[in-house]
């Protein structure tokens, strides 16, 4: 019998809490991401130009965490500004707000969804009178952002549900990156969801986490959210992927999705693609897991920027030089994986089977 949310709600309590608004004060408290697990320290956010800083330095990261930052950061963009004084005035540092959001990280759609989301909202309230003074606007923008927090929640746990139907007592996961509770802000995840809540139905299941160089996503915080909730995680490198799969040590594949097309391209942390082939090859289903929040069914797989970043991620670990100081380096973060290896996209909705370039659509739309 499947479980409500509500039921789920009961019986698990996220350990972590990433992302914290405080109403009292008008700040955003990120967990910053780029010290576990060594330190754990919460920073303070209180304007738009801190927010995306942090976004591009990966304080906060992981699609829907981008999400939900940047749908706060849309309430910072007026809540830090005492020279807005007209409702025509907010909605200007609403557009500039939202231009500064959106080019912090390029590929995870969920960063323009929801900052394009925050702007309709305040435009539709100004035009239809709901918001006649500046503080009642930054009050709908409130309630507008909470709404993103809760929905990805209960997204998460539907996720979860519908992934549960894929997992048998003993199987072991193999994820890539961190697509837990610290990439979307909630503590309990997308590619991890199902493996959190098979834990606290009781079931007994086990992650494989590769470490996800450069940033050691994996590493750093898979294993460290999977270990404070008590869940069995084995750390491999990412080159030991093909043969923990070819060795039978992989019952599925479950990585989470920074932007999914119409057509079934799946954009995720560079290494999914590799995870996937390997998979289709040895026959071990593959499942990405992400909300509807992440689906772009506008864009075609060619006009998608995979994010460059910093060459010395490569050229050294944590500032410790493992190469030549300056050998030519290429480190795109991202990669896509084509709809062919994949055996289903698990969302809030359902989950979406091939043919994807006539399912996602319908199931994204519903
Ligand atoms: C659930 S977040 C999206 C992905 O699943 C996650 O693995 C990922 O690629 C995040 O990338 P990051 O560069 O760490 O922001």
């Amino acid at each position: 019998m499947k479980l409500t949310v509500k039921e789920v709600k009961e019986v698990y309590k996220p350990k972590l809490l990433p992302i914290i608004w405080k109403d009292e004060n008008n700040t955003l408290t990120i967990l910053d991401q780029s010290l576990l697990p060594f330190q754990k320290v919460y920073v303070d956010l209180k304007d738009v130009d801190s927010t995306a800083l942090a976004i591009k330095n990966m304080q906060v990261r992981g699609a829907p965490a981008i999400g939900i930052t940047a749908g706060y950061g849309m309430v910072l963009a007026l809540t830090s500004n005492k020279n807005v004084k007209t409702l025509d005035e907010a909605i200007r540092e609403l557009t500039r707000a939202k231009a500064i959001l959106d080019s912090a990280r390029p590929t995870a759609v969920n960063l323009v969804w929801a900052t394009s989301r925050m702007l309709t909202l305040a435009k539709n309230a100004v035009e239809n009178g709901n918001a006649k003074t500046i503080n009642e606007l930054i009050d709908l923008m409130k309630v507008e952002a909470k709404r993103i927090f809760d929905e990805e929640y209960d997204a998460e746990i539907q996720m979860g549900l519908y992934g549960l139907e894929k997992l048998n007592d003993s199987d072991t996961v193999l994820t890539q990156c961190n697509a837990g509770g610290l990439a979307t802000g909630t503590g309990l995840g997308t590619a991890l969801s199902p493996v959190k809540l098979a834990k606290a139905l009781g079931m007994n299941v086990s992650v494989i986490a590769p470490e996800t160089r450069p940033w050691l996503q994996g590493s750093r915080l898979t294993v460290y959210e999977l270990m404070e909730e008590g869940i069995k995680v084995t750390l491999i490198t990412d080159t030991a992927v093909g043969l923990v799969m070819y060795r039978g040590m992989v019952n599925s594949v479950m990585v989470g999705a920074d932007r999914i097309l119409r057509d079934g391209h799946v954009f995720n942390k560079i290494g999914t693609y590799k995870e996937a082939v390997i998979a289709h090859e040895l026959g071990i289903p593959f499942y990405a897991l992400a909300p509807t929040s992440s689906f772009d069914l506008k864009s075609n797989v060619n006009e998608i920027k995979i994010e460059e970043r910093d060459p010395n991620e490569v050229r050294t670990i944590r500032g410790i030089p493992i190469a030549p100081e300056n050998v030519n380096v290429y480190n795109p973060v991202f990669d896509v994986t084509p709809p062919k290896y994949i055996a289903g996209i698990i969302t809030e909705k359902g989950i979406i089977y091939p043919p994807f370039h006539e399912n996602i659509k319908r199931i994204v739309e519903r």
